[in-house]
């Protein structure tokens, strides 16, 4: 039964008065499948009660004023029904897909054919294939399903939805458009039920109001929120007194605020995609720190490390590394902000060039037979640009960094995590790398996409690694656009040391296999993957950059990202090795 009195209480005039105001609680959490079904589980809860009043209790309910009556109960059913929460709860065949790209091509395939019913024509295995050919499309299928399942926009697996009835006297926390917390579902195993619970969306400091959304934040109109929120309410004056309406509706200036709420209105702008706005808070939030007590020293790290990702959100990768710079100037203790300084300070040898473009003209006149032209902009070189012997020397290199340190890394990207290392944290391959992006690579790259760039050193390195697939450990990589203007694959080895494998481009549909030494460039925003491999081992170093339009012109950036603060910088690198970490960097601000 839906509604019910509390064990114990006996419905008096007194008790339903209560029951009126909702106190005690008189019903539990309740999860239906819609709202039709609710108002008609409310509606026979009516029934039920009014019964067990009158026959029960010999409950007069014309004695109750106003009378209790259905129109009563229909205010109370109506004040239930502002209780109901919407909840969606991933389907749990999301995580069976993901779990099946670590399965055996058996399973795969099994699978496959067992979902088939609901998948898209895409993702059925071809009705004439066997053998490897038959692994192979389970491998590619398998990759693409998870990665589909994982986006509520394309998932063929829908999410479960559920209505919870809360009462009135659970924890009600009241609205506010940059909430802290929020109602979700979850699974109870004990029960065999959907469940609400109440979940933290950033660290709550004991004391902190606990703040809810009752409509949907995402909604970036403050105005629109508030209509929202008045017809949610049934109240047509409400006004939302959140820190974020204020901000948005300029009642209250953003650095006005405490640069610790203004540092999570700017990461849940960011997070929400709202990137111009998320920088204008990280701003804010960053200049207030500064004028704040030292407590505050941390916030104003992260917001200026937040500066810089807003700035990549907005395709500024340029004025984003020159942000990260000035950040770490004024904040040097920040971990994040110290990690870009150091990886920045170590690819800058590569952009380091003549600004006269000598190397750059010299290949431009030959680009036609540099480049294989695949249709979309993708483009592989004709020539291998490394030697066999470098190749195998840049593997040996990482493979013998990986042994004495920590390995292979697995969690360095969060969307799409490659097993890598970065190039910048082994000492003698940055070296390398840095003169074969300087030397050989860059001038390449103009030749290629900026013919009119004078200079090969408007390239610049945002992140770099090698890539290891192994038949027996990570096979393959999920469909993703980079974070890059532009991105590099070079292949350290090819054809007999492993079967399958290469860069897989949706728009092609086909996975481009080169051999060692050869260079794929394509701009960052095209989707593509790591194809399968089914045998053996696949060295790559991935490189995403960025092409430095101001300076390839000539006129370079003076109007930081923090104008005014923004303060030339050189840093030097210390590359020593310690045992905790795998290394250590060392800067002197050599200004
Ligand atoms: O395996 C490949 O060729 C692609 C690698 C890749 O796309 C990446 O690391 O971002
Ligand atoms: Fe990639």
């Amino acid at each position: 039964m839906v509604c019910g009195a509390a064990a114990g209480e006996t419905a008096t005039t007194d008790t339903f008065e209560a029951l009126q105001r909702n106190a005690p609680p008189w019903w539990d959490v309740v999860i239906t499948s819609d709202a039709a079904a609710a108002k008609q589980q409310v509606e026979e809860a009516w029934t039920l009660l009014q019964a067990w009043l009158q026959h029960e209790h010999a409950v007069d309910l014309s004695r109750f004023s106003p009378p209790l009556n259905t129109i009563t109960f229909a205010k109370i059913a109506g004040g239930l029904e502002r209780c109901l929460v919407p909840l969606q709860l991933e389907s749990p065949l999301v995580a069976y897909a993901q779990s099946l790209l670590t399965a055996d091509s058996t399973v795969k395939i099994a699978a496959l054919r067992a979902l088939a019913p609901v998948l898209p024509p895409e993702l059925h295995l071809p009705s004439d294939a066997q053998g490897p050919v038959l692994m192979q499309a389970s491998e590619r299928r398998v990759a693409l399903l998870a990665q589909v399942a994982a986006d509520p926009a394309q998932s063929p697996f829908p999410p479960l939805s559920a209505l919870a009835l809360l009462p009135r006297s659970a924890p009600r926390a009241p609205h506010a458009c940059c909430p802290n917390a929020q109602l979700e579902g979850c699974w109870d195993a004990r029960s065999g039920q959907l469940r609400a619970q109440l979940v933290a969306l950033r660290s709550i400091v004991a004391g902190d109001a606990l703040t809810v959304p009752r409509v949907s934040v995402a909604q970036p109109s403050w105005r629109q929120r508030r209509a929202d929120l008045r017809a949610s309410l049934g109240d047509a004056a409400y006004e939302c007194a959140c820190a974020r309406c204020a901000v948005e509706s300029r009642t209250v200036d953003a650095s006005a605020l405490p640069p610790h709420d203004t540092l999570a209105l700017a990461n849940q702008a960011l997070e929400e995609g709202r990137c111009a706005a998320a920088l204008e808070l990280y701003r804010a939030a960053a200049e207030s720190a500064a004028a704040a007590p030292a407590a505050q020293k941390g916030v104003q790290g992260d917001a200026l490390h937040g500066v810089g990702v807003a700035l990549l959100g907005c395709g500024r990768w340029a004025d984003a590394h020159r942000a990260w710079q000035a950040g770490f100037a004024l904040a040097p203790e920040h971990a994040a902000l110290a990690a870009q300084a150091a990886k920045d300070a170590a690819y800058a040898a590569a952009s380091a060039g003549d600004s006269g473009g000598g190397s750059a003209s010299v290949v431009t006149e030959g680009v036609g037979c540099v480049w294989e032209n695949f249709d979309g902009g993708v483009f592989l070189t004709r020539e291998p640009v490394l030697s066999g012997e470098e190749c195998a020397w840049a593997v040996e290199t990482a493979e013998a960094h990986a042994q004495e340190h920590k390995g292979w890394t697995t969690s360095r990207h969060y969307a799409v995590p490659t097993t890598d290392l970065p190039v910048h944290a082994v000492p003698a391959l940055r070296a390398w790398f840095c003169a074969l992006l300087r030397e050989r690579l860059f001038p390449l790259l103009s030749a290629q996409f900026a013919p009119r760039a004078r200079a090969a050193h408007s390239w610049h390195v945002h992140d770099a690694f090698v890539v290891r697939y192994s038949h027996a450990a990570q096979r393959h990589l999920p469909l993703h656009a980079d974070q890059s203007t532009h991105s590099l694959t070079v292949a350290l080895n090819g054809a007999g040391a492993f079967e399958g494998g290469g860069t897989y481009f949706q728009h092609l549909d086909s996975a481009l296999r080169t051999e060692a030494g050869h260079v794929l460039s394509f701009k960052g925003d095209l989707i593509h993957g790591g194809d399968p491999i089914t045998e053996g081992t696949r060295y790559i170093i991935a490189a995403f950059l960025y092409l430095d339009e101001q300076d390839a012109s000539g006129c370079s950036n003076k109007q930081g990202p923090l104008a005014g603060q923004d303060k030339a910088m050189q840093v030097s690198v210390n590359w020593k090795e310690d045992a905790g970490s795998a290394f250590s960097f060392g800067f002197g601000d050599a200004s």
